[in-house]
């Protein structure tokens, strides 16, 4: 195994190992969120296993169609908002999370906007991630996703880079399409570099007509489970 491979094994089964301990808050009778991505995929798996193995009889609603379809190819049963509108606890991954705060930034998948309305639709959020998602200042790692109508796209970027970014790109696809998420809208990825205000910033986002939602999840995260080579650690307000 090369050293790059052995890495990626590695932050798999730290990945692993929150999306286990989380799956274990889940009990009989629950209506559960699913989250999006590598760590969320864990946790669906981690799920599908008590669902066959105990007989866990849960209700979920998850963040996309990719998570539709794995939460239904291992059986477990698919809900909706009319039948449950609350949810008793949402697990998903983060791809930063402020330690501090508990503010992340996520929708590196596309999958934020969903993710958002599941997140805070449930009683308890658990977000699972390995300690390289920790950071001291949001934006340190990774831009913020926007998701924005695709009409008039052009415009709404030029809005958000007067937000104080460094850079906004429309997300494209391998081909150079523009990437679409489950809704059908579009995604401008936004580099702030570094975010000192991030609920001044969340407002100054969401007030330009032609954005649906952003990345930036602030005062909803109950508790985060972080998996390191020290051990598992659980950080809560
Ligand atoms: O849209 C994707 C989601 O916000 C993911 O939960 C986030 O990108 C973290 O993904 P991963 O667990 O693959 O690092």
């Amino acid at each position: 195994m090369s050293e790059s491979e052995e890495s990626k094994a590695r932050v798999a089964a730290l990945k692993r190992e929150a999306a286990i301990k989380a799956v274990s808050y889940v009990e009989d009778g629950m209506a559960v969120g699913l989250g999006t991505g590598s760590t969320a995929k864990f946790m669906i798996d981690a799920l599908g296993e008590r669902v066959r193995k105990e007989g866990l009889r849960i209700r979920a609603i998850p963040t996309s169609e990719a998570s539709a379809n794995q939460a239904s190819a291992l059986s477990i049963p698919i809900t909706n908002f009319s039948d449950d509108p609350e949810l008793d606890i949402a697990i998903d991954g983060a791809d930063e999370v402020q330690a501090g705060s508990l503010f992340l930034i996520k929708g590196r998948g596309g999958a934020l906007l969903r993710e958002k309305i599941v997140a805070v639709s449930a009683r308890r959020f658990v977000v699972i991630v390995d300690e390289s998602k920790l950071v001291d200042d949001l934006g340190t790692h990774m831009p913020v996703p926007v998701e924005i109508i695709p009409w008039g796209w052009e415009r709404v970027e030029n809005l958000l880079c007067k937000t104080g970014a460094r850079h906004c790109q429309p997300r494209r696809n391998d081909d150079g399409s523009l990437y679409q998420t489950d809704n059908h809208n579009i995604i401008i990825d936004c580099d702030y570099e570094r975010i000192e205000d991030p609920r001044a910033l969340a407002d100054q986002i969401i007030s330009i007509t032609g954005v649906v939602d952003h990345g930036l999840f602030l005062d909803v995260t109950t508790e985060v489970l972080v998996a390191g080579t020290g051990g598992l650690r659980r950080l809560a307000l």
